[in-house]
Order: structure tokens, then sequence, then C-alpha cells
């Protein structure tokens, strides 16, 4: 992955262990948001991301590109990879079980991606030193260890509850979250 010294964690800085109350390893996560465009299941025309986590602290899910994907004729677009991407790495850090936001996303598209194939993606956590999470993820062809098309690096800052409430429709995620707060 070419990746930027803003996705690159410094030196030394730690990968964070399992935290408590993460989903155990083997589950599968939920939505965080029924009309999210990445996973939400009550959106028209989103992706529809289901995931699972292997391990506490990395996610993978499927996504099979549709003919409302695309970008050139039968090719996948690639703001959607970015954004299937995107949903991923959001569904990684989540499992350190604050709120973060993404504030930059790399993406290598290394093989085009016609409709109809299935992207395995893996996405997991490089470090987290203060409100900063770095985060990598790949989209693999057909199986978990085929072709890579896609690889992403993203840089995730952690907000408050506040951030949603200030800037979009805090009750519509609480009306869905009970694990969070709005004042800590
Ligand atoms: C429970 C519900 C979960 C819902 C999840 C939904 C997730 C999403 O929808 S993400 C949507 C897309 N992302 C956004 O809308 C974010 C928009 N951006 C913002 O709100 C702000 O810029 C935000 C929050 C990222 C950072 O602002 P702010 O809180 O003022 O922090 P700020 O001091 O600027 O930055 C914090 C640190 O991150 C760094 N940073 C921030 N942005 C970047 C960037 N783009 N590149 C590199 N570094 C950055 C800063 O340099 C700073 O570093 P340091 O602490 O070392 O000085």
């Amino acid at each position: 992955m070419t990746r930027s010294s803003r996705t690159s964690p410094p030196p030394g800085t730690p990968v964070p262990p399992a935290q408590l109350g993460a989903p155990p390893p083997g589950s599968a996560l939920g939505s965080h948001y029924s009309r999210c465009f990445g996973c939400g299941s009550d959106h028209p025309t989103g992706l529809h991301l289901a995931a699972v986590t292997p391990d506490s602290t990395t996610v993978e899910a499927t996504f099979t590109v549709g003919e409302a994907h695309q970008g050139a004729p039968m090719l996948a677009h690639g703001g959607v990879l970015a954004a299937a991407m995107d949903e991923v790495l959001g569904m990684s850090v989540y499992l350190f079980r604050k709120p973060y936001v993404t504030a930059r996303l790399e993406t290598d598209y290394v093989l085009p991606v016609p409709v109809g194939t299935t992207l395995h993606l893996r996405a997991w956590c490089n470090g987290i030193t203060g409100r900063k999470a770095y985060l990598e993820a790949e989209g693999r062809v057909g199986a978990p260890d085929g072709p890579v098309a896609v690889r992403a690096a993203a840089l995730f800052v952690e907000v408050s509850m506040r951030h949603f409430a200030e800037h979009g429709d805090l009750a519509a995620i609480t009306a869905e979250h009970q694990d969070y707060e709005v004042n800590p």
C-alpha cells in the first residue's frame, strides 16, 4: 500500500488489544445505522455490507459489485469501492468502542473490478494514539486469498457524540445506539 505519512502511525504507536465489550470472535457485526449507505439494511441503494469479526479487532465482509455500482460500463465505480473500504474501516475502528469519523482516506486501485465480482474485504488497525486511529483495508477478488483489487489506508479521529448532535441527527443514531451517552 502506498501510504502517506498522514495515514501511517508514528513509530512506536501501539496496536490496541481487543476491548472489553467488543463483539466476541466470530460475531456478526450489526449495522451502526439502518440508513447508512455502507451497512444500513433500510438504505434502498446502499452497499448493504454485512461483516464479521474473526478476533474482536479486525473485520471481514463481502461486497458483490452490482449494476447500480458501475462507473465505466460493467466496471465498478472507484468512489463506490472507496465507500466500501471506508465502511469496513469504520466497522473495524468501531470495535474499539468509541465514536470515530473518517478524517483521511487513501485508496490504491490495483485491478479493474467487473460487475458481478465478489470482493472479500478485510480491515484492521495499525495503531491508536490519542484521538487518532490508523487503519488499513484490502479487497480481494473472489476469495479471501484472491488477488488484491483495492487497498486503503485511513486516519480516523475520535469524536464525542456531540459531533453527531451538532452536525447531524443525533436522535436517529441514539435510537439505534443505547450504548453511547451524549454527555458521558
Ligand atoms: C455511533 C455512530 C457512528 C457513526 C459513524 C459515522 C462515520 C462517518 O460518517 S464519517 C463521515 C466522513 N467524515 C466526516 O464527516 C468528518 C469531517 N471532519 C471533521 O468533523 C473534523 O475535521 C474532525 C472531527 C475529523 C477533526 O476535527 P477536530 O475534532 O477539530 O480535531 P483536529 O484538532 O482538527 O484534529 C485532531 C487530530 O487529527 C489530525 N487530523 C484531522 N484531520 C486530518 C486529516 N484530514 N489528515 C491528517 N490529520 C488530520 C489533526 O492534525 C490533529 O492531530 P494532532 O492531535 O496531532 O494535532
